[in-house]
């Protein structure tokens, strides 16, 4: 096993931040393990220690990511109990603690010591553990986007407790503290509030990690670093960018006939399996119209999808005289992780910056929402609120399984969460515990029309 060298002198004073990674085994979980490395390797002001990591199945990969920390992790979950049984720790890891099961997520994401919990879970499994790392107030850089999608609402007041806990305790100090991240951050409850400036943290800060949400936080940060002291512009419009996927030009029949190999061809990002057929569907970007709706506290009418082919905007934000600010970069998900780690510091990064030695295009499109009615149904979602998060998402996650394991067409998924959505009651203030119930009773509903 190989372990990486921090290179680095740090300053004597030098402050820790302790980083949770959950879902550390996935595509963006081994990305934020890149990011620490590199961050601890050139941040002179800053420890970044890996505190604790969880995988689910992949424990061989677990296990190797962790022995690469020449400071051992404190703690690793394994969630999936009957994984659990078959991990194997390295003298390296030798006095970290092994914690298993799908409680051991939320036992990490509130533990005291961490600071920071990246929740990078894929889908309603990730909801927990995210929900307790608001509560207990940590900054939580949510790749986690399902969780938005099911329980939005609640996610939105729990930080808003998390908040008030934290005003009435007293202002936390504004310099970066010995065990604590650095505390001159002023990301709050909604991005979309918060102001660059170095006021003192107060509580849960819930930051984006996903690409167009990190985009659309960085142009309202531009924005309002441009205009300090000046009372923050409200945007009227966020523009989410969507590549089009690996059908973005495919016939309807193609689509009928496509293949799991053939959905997960994305053209423009390497990511996991359910995310990229997602994007395949356009469902992924159905979820973001979502998360968005949620993470900047916007209504749905005010939130847009152009599709851009090439990835490289982000997203964009329309100011009210018209003015738009987008955020461009290569696709390369090391740099929204990272910015949401040291947000609001920029330091270097690892992913290459554009090359504008040679002429390059920017496409910008008009979605086909007839291909693609994943859109609408994100919308309404965005629209309504209440249990509808829950629903599409779990039928949706159901069907992309049975996708995958050819059970159905890929032009099956989209009607089955339609269906799913229609044939549930909506409520519009559920708890958690009924959010949790109508997850499973769509999945069942899936499973039973293609049984
Ligand atoms: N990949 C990307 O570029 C982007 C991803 N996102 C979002 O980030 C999240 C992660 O995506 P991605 O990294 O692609 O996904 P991956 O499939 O690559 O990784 C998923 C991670 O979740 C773990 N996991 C799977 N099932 C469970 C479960 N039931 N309980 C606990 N842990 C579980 C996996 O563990 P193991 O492998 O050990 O079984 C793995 O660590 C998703 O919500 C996605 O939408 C957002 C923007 C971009
Ligand atoms: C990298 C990222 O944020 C993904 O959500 C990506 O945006 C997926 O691409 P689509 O635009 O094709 O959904
Ligand atoms: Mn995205």
């Amino acid at each position: 096993m190989q372990q990486r060298d921090s290179g680095l002198e740090k300053r004597n004073d030098c402050p820790t931040v302790n980083v949770a990674v959950l879902g550390a085994t996935g595509s963006i979980g081994t990305a934020t393990i890149d990011v620490l490395h590199h961050l601890d390797r050139i941040d002179p002001t800053t420890t970044w220690n890996l505190w604790a990591a969880s995988g689910h199945r992949n424990v061989a990969l677990l296990s190797e990511l962790a022995g690469q920390f020449t400071r051992p992790p404190t703690q690793i979950a394994v969630s999936d109990p009957a994984s659990a049984a078959t991990f194997a720790a390295g003298k390296s890891l030798a006095k970290t603690q092994l914690v298993t099961g799908p409680e051991a997520l939320v036992e990490i994401a509130s533990a005291p010591e961490v600071d920071v919990v990246v929740a990078a879970i894929v889908g309603r499994a990730g909801l927990e553990s995210t929900l307790a790392a608001v509560e207990s107030g940590k900054r939580v850089a949510l790749a986690n986007k399902e969780t938005l999608v099911v329980a939005g609402s609640l996610v939105q007041s729990t930080l808003k407790k998390a908040e008030s806990v934290a005003a009435r305790s007293g202002p936390a100090p504004s310099t970066p503290t010995p065990s604590g991240p650095a505390r001159s951050s002023p990301a709050r409850s909604s991005p979309a509030r918060s102001s660059p400036s170095d006021a003192p943290r107060s509580g849960a800060e819930l930051l984006p990690v996903d690409s167009e949400h990190s985009a659309i936080f960085q142009c309202l940060g531009e924005q309002q670093a441009a205009v300090s002291g000046v009372p923050a512009c409200k945007p009227r419009k966020l523009i989410l960018t969507a590549s089009g996927g690996p059908f973005r030009n495919a016939s309807m029949q193609e689509m009928h006939d496509a293949t799991p190999q053939r959905a997960l061809q994305h053209p423009t990002w390497e990511m996991g399996k359910k995310i990229s057929i997602d994007s395949a569907t356009m469902m992924n970007k159905a979820l973001e119209v979502i998360e968005a709706r949620w993470l900047f506290d916007i209504p749905a009418e005010s939130i847009e999808v152009v599709v851009h082919p090439q990835s490289i905007i982000h997203s964009m934000v329309e100011f009210e005289d018209g003015s738009v600010i987008a955020q461009l970069s290569p696709p390369d998900m090391r740099l929204p992780i990272q910015y949401a780690l040291t947000y609001p510091r920029r330091l270097a990064c690892e992913t290459p910056t554009l090359d504008r030695s040679r002429p390059w295009d920017l496409t910008l499109q008009p979605v086909d929402r007839e291909r693609f009615p994943a859109l609408e149904l994100g919308f309404e979602v965005a629209r309504v609120g209440g249990t509808a998060g829950s629903v599409v998402n779990a039928a949706n996650e159901e069907a992309v399984g049975l996708f995958l394991d050819g059970k159905i067409r890929f032009t099956d998924i989209v009607p089955a969460c339609r269906r799913a959505l229609e044939n549930h009651h909506h409520e519009t203030q559920p708890t958690l515990t009924r959010l949790l119930e109508l997850d499973r009773w769509a999945r069942a509903e899936v499973r039973k029309h293609y049984a």
